[in-house]
């Protein structure tokens, strides 16, 4: 795997809170990385680390292969960093800001077709001050992609952005995706998280608490359920499936919901169903509303970390 940013044991405090305490993760080059956790779980410190504007107590991160606060100069034009417009002009306009930030670059993006993309072409002729949250927001995410960057952090790109701008977000994070940039977001949106990311790292009282390829972390927590007659012979029906299965039952009214999970080789695949199904036929029982369900990130942070995920 190409690596665009390795972080190894990172530890940063601020007094006497750990913000991030030994946390190691690697976002590949060319793929969606997600750091993903609650609020306060070291997100922000961790992506600024790797950006080079804070420093950590201890541990090493390395971002294309180089130290991002001894290398800033040299990673400047390879890295889009969402920085606040707070220290432009203050009557510079919108689109005249971009071009601005265009100029430095080499081979830029045109303004206009960023601000086309983010839907803020009505927006271009006005003054920084008087943009909305959403469009401020968005006009630093196109600062940030304009100089076409080999890597690009991303600090809650779509936190407090209407659902039509969220969706503009996600689809120039696509493309950046699909032109072999690498890109690492920060988020507390499992929703985010799932459309987005190739590999998510999730992050509690700043540690990792999973890591892995998104489909991975969930598709290896399937379920099946059904619901039948509480009489159901839970043993015999367990006694028909492969090693390492369980069924719990969980009371609903006059039927009972049958739960089952396994860790059998194969998983909770074709087979697995026939086998449950010809139990069920075997004994008269018609299993309702049959379903095998992928487990979310959500059903997994909770298990991981016995809590939940909020805005
Ligand atoms: N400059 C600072 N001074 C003191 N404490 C800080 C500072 N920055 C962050 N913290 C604390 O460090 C912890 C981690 O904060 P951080 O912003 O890195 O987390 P986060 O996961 O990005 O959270 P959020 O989603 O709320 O932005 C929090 O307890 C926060 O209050």
């Amino acid at each position: 795997m190409d690596t665009a940013v390795e972080a190894t044991d990172l530890v940063k405090r601020y007094g006497d809170t750990t913000a991030v305490a030994g946390l190691s993760f690697r976002a590949p080059r060319g793929a969606v990385t997600a750091l993903l956790g609650p609020n306060g779980a070291g997100k922000t410190s961790t992506v600024e680390i790797c950006e080079g504007f804070r420093r950590a107590d201890s541990g090493r991160v390395r971002v294309l292969g180089l130290d991002p606060a001894a290398d800033a100069a040299e990673l400047k034009p390879r890295v889009g960093v969402m920085l606040q417009t707070g220290g432009a002009p203050t009557g510079a306009r919108a689109g005249e800001w971009l071009r601005l930030m265009a100029s430095f670059h080499a081979h830029p993006i045109p303004a206009r077709v960023l601000l086309d993309r983010l839907g803020l072409a009505s927006a271009s002729g006005t003054p920084l001050r008087r943009l909305s949250g959403g469009q401020q927001q968005r006009l630093s995410l196109a600062a940030a992609v304009i100089g076409r960057p080999e890597l690009v952090f991303l600090d809650e790109p779509t936190a407090g952005l209407d659902p039509q701008a969220r969706m503009a977000t996600w689809e120039l994070v696509d493309e950046l995706r699909a032109a072999g940039v690498g890109v690492v977001l920060t988020t507390h949106h499992m929703e985010e998280a799932e459309r987005l990311a190739d590999h998510v790292v999730i992050i509690d009282h700043g540690r990792v608490v999973a890591d892995g390829a998104a489909g991975e972390l969930t598709d290896s927590a399937q379920e099946l359920r059904f619901y039948a007659d509480p009489e159901l012979d839970t043993a015999s029906l367990l006694a028909a499936l492969p090693p390492a299965s369980d069924v719990t039952t969980h009371p609903s009214g006059r039927r009972t919901q049958y739960v089952i999970v396994t860790n059998a080789p194969g998983g909770l695949g074709p087979e697995f169903v026939a086998t449950v199904t010809t139990w069920c036929a075997a004994n008269g029982i018609l299993p309702e509303e049959l379903r095998v369900q992928r487990r979310t990130l959500e059903d997994v942070f909770l298990e991981l970390t016995g809590r939940e995920l909020r805005d």
